[in-house]
């Protein structure tokens, strides 16, 4: 299996957008580490089979990230389960995990299954609204947040996201600073090299998105400013 503590840029391809073959060739052979799949809203198993298929044909590692229960299936190298640590609702913290578990604990190989722990910071991302995030935090709150999902509950990942929208940088920095072992996701609003690289600077593993479906060409370089 792969080492995902080497990933340093990571693709997220959202199945409900549309994307070309010789872009997705493009991405798939860029360089970058991994191919996440995933989307908060109209992720469904029709879309997220057809996408998986098409990323298949390269060799890049590919994983899932859960957003809900009706669209895993079989296929990928690993499977990321977000658990939303500043939701007002238990259910995007442990709730609905509790009831996939229930339901298919029995065929789930946790072996494959590495959990997030999500900080969204952007209250306008569609991730913030569903799952009633909290995103009125200074740095104390996101670093308590930080220090919880590592020495409290062991998360291997620890995911800053500010999903459409760049981030705090010094904000991304201090965090990384209080993390001992627990790998530092970063994602939002990477849209250029500079920004990129900036990014990686503090977090472990930079996760690029919307960019893709909006300018490939600088989507592109965001590799090469992590990956050389
Ligand atoms: C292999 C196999 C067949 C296994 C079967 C066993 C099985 C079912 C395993 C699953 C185990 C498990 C515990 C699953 C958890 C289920 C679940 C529904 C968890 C909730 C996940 C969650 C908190 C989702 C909330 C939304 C979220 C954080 C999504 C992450 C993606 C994200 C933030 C995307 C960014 O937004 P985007 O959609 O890009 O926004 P724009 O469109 O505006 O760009
Ligand atoms: O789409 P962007 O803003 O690049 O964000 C990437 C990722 O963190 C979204 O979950
Ligand atoms: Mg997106």
């Amino acid at each position: 299996m792969y080492n995902i503590r080497e990933w340093r840029h990571v693709f997220k391809l959202d199945p409900n957008k549309e994307i070309d073959d010789e872009a997705l060739l493009q991405v798939c052979e860029s360089g970058t580490d991994a191919i996440m799949i995933g989307g908060t809203d109209g992720v469904t198993l029709d879309n997220v089979l057809a996408l998986m298929s098409r990323v298949r044909r390269y060799s890049v590692p590919c994983v899932l990230e859960v957003s809900n229960i009706e669209s895993v299936t079989p296929g990928f190298d690993y499977y990321f389960i977000p658990t939303v640590l500043n939701s007002n609702n238990t259910d995007w913290v442990v709730g609905l995990h509790k009831e996939a578990t229930k339901e298919y604990g029995h065929i789930i190989n946790w072996d494959e299954m590495i959990t997030e722990g999500y900080v969204i910071l952007n209250s306008d991302c569609k991730a913030a609204k569903l799952t009633g995030a909290n995103t009125n935090l200074n740095l104390e709150d996101c670093i308590a947040y930080a220090t919880l999902a590592e020495k409290m509950f062991n998360l291997p990942i620890f995911y800053l996201e500010y999903s459409g929208t760049y981030g705090d940088v010094q904000l991304v920095k201090n965090v990384k600073e209080a993390l001992e072992h627990t790998q530092l996701f970063y994602g939002g609003g990477i849209d250029s090299e500079e920004k990129s690289r900036k990014m990686a600077a503090y977090a472990d593993t930079v996760v690029v998105g919307n960019i893709i479906y909006q300018n490939l060409k600088e989507a592109l370089k965001t590799v090469k400013a992590i990956k050389g």
